[in-house]
Formats: C-alpha cells, structure tokens, sequence
C-alpha cells in the first residue's frame, strides 16, 4: 500500500460525487422523500406507505440516474407510471415529470442550503494529486458540474462523467459500469489501474463490473457491511482515513 492508502499500481481514482466527494446525497435522500411522499399521498391517501429516506434511498434510488430512480422505486411499489418527455412540466403524472419535480426540489434545497465539500475528502484528493495521479468525477447526477463549482473542487478533477454525459453518450447508468470505464478511457489509464470511490451499493457493483483495481466504500450511513457485500476492497467512513488522519 502506498502512502495514500492504495495498492502501489493504482494510476487514477474515478470519484463518486454525492456522499463521497460532498454531503449532497442527503439533499438527494431529502429531495426524493419529499416527491414521492406527495405522490404516494396524492394516490393513496393519508394511509400512504412513506418513502424511508434511509432504507428505499439506499436499494432503489442511490447513485442510478433520475429516471432510473423513478422507475426502481416505483417497481419496487408494483407501480409503472408512462415515461412521458424530458421536459415534462413537474406535475405530469410521467416518470420524466416526478423526476423533474424531484429535480425543482433539489435545485431549491443547494439555492437555500449551499454546499461544502467534505474537508476529509478535499485533503485526500489533494494528496492523491500530489502523488501524481490521475483524478476523475464519476456521477450519475446532471447536476454533477454546478455541485462541484458551488462547492469550489471543480479544478481538482480532470475528468467528468456525469448525467449529462450518460444523455449526450448514450451510456448505461451505475450498476452498469459503463461511466467509470468511460471516465478510465478519457483519462487514458486501463482500469485494472483505477481505484473507484463510492458511497452508494450501485456503485459498488459498477466497481466489480468494470473490474477497476481496487474500489473502495465510503461508509457515510452505517452500511459497511453491505457495501463489503457488493465489493468494496476496503471501507471507510472518510476519505482522509486512507492518508491517516481518523475521520
Ligand atoms: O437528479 P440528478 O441530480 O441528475 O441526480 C441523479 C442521482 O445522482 C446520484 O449521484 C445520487 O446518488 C442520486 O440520489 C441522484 O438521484
């Protein structure tokens, strides 16, 4: 292991970016509860079955692309909604129109709350950049590039992989691996010598898929166990832990 807590091989490090590089997967957690909560109460009535913004959050709808989480989610209620467009208004009863709403929500709660980098996070990507290796951001979130400004770290990746790129390449969103294998092509590095970094369990899997050298879990809610489950090499639940600074 080297000094940043990696197998001596490792080249680059392929990011997630909510819940690993910044707190932003509450925001997410918080902004899909409340969506689907009015969803469910608007088709069921005051007896609706909430969503748990820990136990749903995690299985159906962290780290997949929007629409995916729509769709998982609901799934997982044996509920299909129609897919509707891109630009469906947020009241549309459409997968596109609860994600845009979920969307409004978010965009909302990052307006009024701001957003800061995980410090552990920042002085690890620091030390990873020192000791010459390359970095990427790898999310399956469209607002990927505006997180990354407002929380001022956008000049420490080379690389971005996000929801937008998942649109504009025609990719398959994490469990597939596709956006890391991507983010590994476009920094020029094979991904046997790439470690990954993720907090969510899609994640994780993508990690195993892709067969990247080394993935690690970041454990930010108490799913260590889990995380191993789906492949995690090692877990933390910060990311200076790997540079020996305890969280
Ligand atoms: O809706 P966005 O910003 O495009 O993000 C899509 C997904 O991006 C992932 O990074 C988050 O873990 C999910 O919670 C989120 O739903």
């Amino acid at each position: 292991m080297t000094e940043i807590g990696l197998p001596s091989g490792v080249r680059a490090c392929l990011f997630d970016l909510d819940g690993v590089l910044t707190p932003t997967a509450l925001v997410h957690a918080a902004a899909w509860k409340e969506m689907f909560d009015d969803f469910l109460r608007q088709r069921d009535g005051d007896d609706f079955r909430p969503f748990d913004a820990t136990a749903d959050y995690d299985a159906y709808v962290d780290g997949r692309p929007r629409a995916d989480g729509v769709r998982t989610f609901l799934a997982s209620r044996d509920t299909q909604l129609p897919e509707g467009e891109e630009d469906d208004p947020p009241d549309a009863q459409t997968v596109h129109g609860l994600g845009n709403r979920k969307n409004e929500l978010v965009l909302e709660k990052i307006r009024v709350e701001g957003v800061q980098a995980y410090p552990g996070s920042v002085r690890y990507v620091e030390a990873v950049r020192a000791a010459g290796l390359r970095t990427a951001v790898v999310s399956s979130s469209a607002n990927c590039r505006d997180v990354l400004v407002s929380a001022g770290i956008e000049h420490l990746m080379e690389v971005r992989v996000d929801g937008t790129t998942i649109r504009e390449r025609g990719l398959r969103g994490k469990p597939k691996p596709d956006t890391f294998l991507e983010a590994a092509q476009d920094l020029g590095v094979d991904p046997a010598q790439c470690a990954v970094f993720e907090d969510a369990l899609v994640g994780m899997d993508a990690g195993r898929a892709g067969r990247f050298g080394y993935v690690v879990g970041v454990d930010r809610v108490g799913q260590a166990e889990e995380l191993r489950k789906h492949g995690a090499d090692t877990v933390v639940t910060d990311l200076a832990e790997l540079i020996g600074v305890p969280a």
